[in-house]
């Protein structure tokens, strides 16, 4: 097999079926996707089609029944705790709707936690270039609980960059903010995948947000399908 460089992950055919018998549903049906470095990836479709089961699979979160998923060339198995802590710690990001800061950490500490569970040096520089970008650099002594709710998914975003990862998988980042934190959030996504080489994956059920990407596929019962911008523009996900 040659090893394509730009390619981050390729998904091969992988199904995902949860339940059994009358109750047995076919989330994922034969899925194949391909992810290069600097794409700013957006996955679309209706409530139930499979977003976050697809996301949750390519990211280790959820095992496929089956198919191949293979990790800058190399197979990934995520059965294998070993391989999985390594690539969330070197090579994946996380950022959901549900923040999970930990709410007796500051800003500050709940961005740096990942190098501190992993020893990671910290990047000062980079750290300071994040927050600035992020607009946080001025509340990160404070707690969870006395941010917005937008200033909140920053953190998160912020903490979900600071080890620098590969891949970044966002569900429905922009669900809880407003239009204003949203159109920031997703124009920081954009900066961080062209500035810094890296590659995002995000679940939105938006039209404007999904047009921040620079490639939308929609999953429709299950299947995968490239869509181009100007569909979505007719469509009504
Ligand atoms: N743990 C589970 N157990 C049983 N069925 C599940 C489970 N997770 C998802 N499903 C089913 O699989 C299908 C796909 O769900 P999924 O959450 O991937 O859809 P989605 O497109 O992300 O939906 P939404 O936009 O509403 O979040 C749905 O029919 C859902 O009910």
């Amino acid at each position: 097999m040659s090893l394509n460089a730009s390619l981050i992950m390729e998904a091969t055919e992988v199904s995902k079926t949860y339940g059994s018998g009358l109750a047995k549903v076919h989330a994922l049906k034969n899925v194949s996707l391909s992810i290069f470095r600097g794409d700013f990836l957006a996955i679309m479709g209706a409530s139930g089609s499979g977003k976050s089961t697809l996301l949750n699979c390519l990211a280790g979160l959820d095992i496929p029944d089956s198919g191949e998923i293979l990790v800058q060339g190399k197979r990934f198995n995520p059965k294998d705790s070993r391989q999985l802590v390594e690539l969330r710690r070197r090579t994946f990001g996380f950022i959901f709707q549900n923040y999970q800061l930990i709410p007796t950490l500051t800003a500050e500490e709940n961005i740096l936690l990942p190098l501190a569970i992993s020893q990671g040096e910290v990047d000062g520089s980079y750290f300071q270039e994040i927050a600035r970008r992020l607009g946080i650099d001025q509340v990160l002594h404070r707690k969870p609980q006395e941010l917005s709710g937008g200033q909140q998914q920053r953190v998160a975003c912020a903490r979900a960059l600071i080890t620098k990862p590969k891949l970044i998988f966002a569900d429905e980042p922009t669900g809880a903010l407003d239009s204003k934190a949203s159109k920031d959030l997703l124009e920081i996504f954009r900066e961080t995948v062209t500035d810094f080489g890296q590659s995002l994956v995000m679940v939105t059920h938006d039209p404007v947000a999904a047009g921040y990407a620079s490639r939308v596929v929609t999953m429709q019962d299950g299947v995968l399908a490239e869509s181009s911008l100007s569909e979505l523009a007719d469509s009504s996900l």
